[in-house]
């Protein structure tokens, strides 16, 4: 697997430091909130998991299985609901977790839907974003690092499926994609 790897961008100690970061920043504007923090499955696990182990708030956990990607390295423009939440949002505060942000479409469809579902207040917690992928416009309130246009791979960011488990992000090399 490591083979596959071009470059690393963030190593393992690197995210580490910066999602502590984010988990202070975001304790101390959440302190009193009792926010429900909803993980976007499946890429936001990872980050998800370690963002909150360093809150030392009381906070709600719950999921969404969305997906548009499938196995492309291009978004298919189509969002599809795989998971819904068992929670209800009306009256919460609630910050959306994402692995990273690129065309802008999964997390446009979802504030959407909060906001249809009467939320009290909806943030965005993102690990990476990639401004130059952006195909909707989207407010982002908490972002962990800017990435080039390039497709990124690694702590829960997939190519077909793979690469979930590398425990830092990092660039494929062309020819693992490239005529597939
Ligand atoms: O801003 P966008 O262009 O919409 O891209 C971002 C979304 O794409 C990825 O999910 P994917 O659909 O690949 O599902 P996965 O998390 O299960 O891999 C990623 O985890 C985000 O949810
Ligand atoms: O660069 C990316 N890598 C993996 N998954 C993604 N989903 C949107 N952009 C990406
Ligand atoms: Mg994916």
């Amino acid at each position: 697997m490591q083979n596959d790897m071009e470059s690393v961008l963030f190593s393992e100690e690197k995210l580490a430091e910066r999602t502590q970061e984010l988990a202070d920043e975001i304790s101390k504007e959440y302190k009193d909130k009792n926010p429900l923090m909803i993980g976007i499955l499946k890429g936001a696990m990872p980050f998800m998991s370690d963002l909150v182990k360093r809150m030392d708030i009381y906070l709600e956990l719950d999921f969404m299985d969305v997906s548009s990607y499938g196995n492309a390295t291009t978004s298919s423009g189509e969002v599809k609901i795989l998971k819904d939440l068992d929670t209800n949002v009306e009256g919460r505060d609630v910050i959306i977790v994402e692995d990273i942000i690129d065309s802008g479409r999964t997390l446009s469809y979802i504030t959407k839907m909060f906001g249809y579902r009467k939320a009290n207040s909806i943030k965005i917690v993102t690990l990476l974003d990639k401004p130059e992928g952006r195909v909707v416009e989207l407010p982002v309130d908490y972002v962990g690092f800017l990435v080039p246009n390039e497709f990124v791979v690694g702590y829960g960011l997939d190519y077909a499926e793979r690469y979930r488990n590398l425990p830092y992000i990092g660039i494929l090399k062309p020819e693992i994609y490239r005529d597939k």
